[in-house]
């Protein structure tokens, strides 16, 4: 199971390390490509913040007028059947290599890119990394009794979830 299989690789690499920082997602490779998978299936930022074209321009082969208004749509990068091995399940193995090792991929694109890239990306990284490492290590999530799954589609221009209820036991 997913979150066994976390519990087990952060328990062996924190037995002996206290302080965990961020450059231990290397020392991590499952529990890294379970963040990132989060990341990718669940696209918080869906369609990144509108742009405004400021003057005409041909790109490939489209023309854009000045003051259109531009939406890129990161999370159709994240489900192209191309670029991803599984891109319309949960699945950490996205971001794994053969050996198991972290396997990054260029068409993982939460923060955006190019000139206007989110600025707080190594914060939130940062945070993520460290909130969801110490969640792991010190408690157990699970589904109510009787409960089979919950909705995953996000709401909102920042993919809100809708309401669930989940069970957080102390490990
Ligand atoms: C999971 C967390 C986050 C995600 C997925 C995320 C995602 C994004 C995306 C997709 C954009 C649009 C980039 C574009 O227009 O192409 C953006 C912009 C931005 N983000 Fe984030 N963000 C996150 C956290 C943060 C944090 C923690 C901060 C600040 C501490 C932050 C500050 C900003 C700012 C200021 C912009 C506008 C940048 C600009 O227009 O130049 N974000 N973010």
């Amino acid at each position: 199971m997913l979150q066994a299989k976390v519990h087990k690789e952060i328990d062996a690499f924190l037995e002996n390390n206290e302080n965990l920082q961020y450059e231990d997602c290397t020392n991590l490779p499952y529990t890294n490509a379970v963040i990132h998978e989060i990341q990718r299936f669940s696209n918080v930022a869906p369609l990144g913040l509108p742009k405004i074209c400021t003057q005409d321009i041909k790109l490939q082969n489209y023309s854009i007028t000045k003051g259109t208004i531009i939406e890129t749509n990161l999370a159709s990068v994240h489900m192209d059947p191309k670029k991803w091995k599984f891109p319309d399940s949960f699945n950490p193995s996205n971001f794994l290599n053969k050996e198991g090792k972290f396997q990054d991929n260029e068409a993982f694109l939460p923060f955006s890119t190019g000139l206007r890239i989110c600025i707080g990306e190594q914060m939130a990284r940062t945070e993520i990394f460290i909130f969801f490492t110490i969640l792991m290590k010190t408690l157990r999530f699970h589904l109510p009794s009787g409960v089979t799954k919950s909705n995953l589609n996000g709401r909102g221009t920042t993919s809100t979830p809708h309401p669930y209820k989940i069970c957080v036991i102390p490990r």
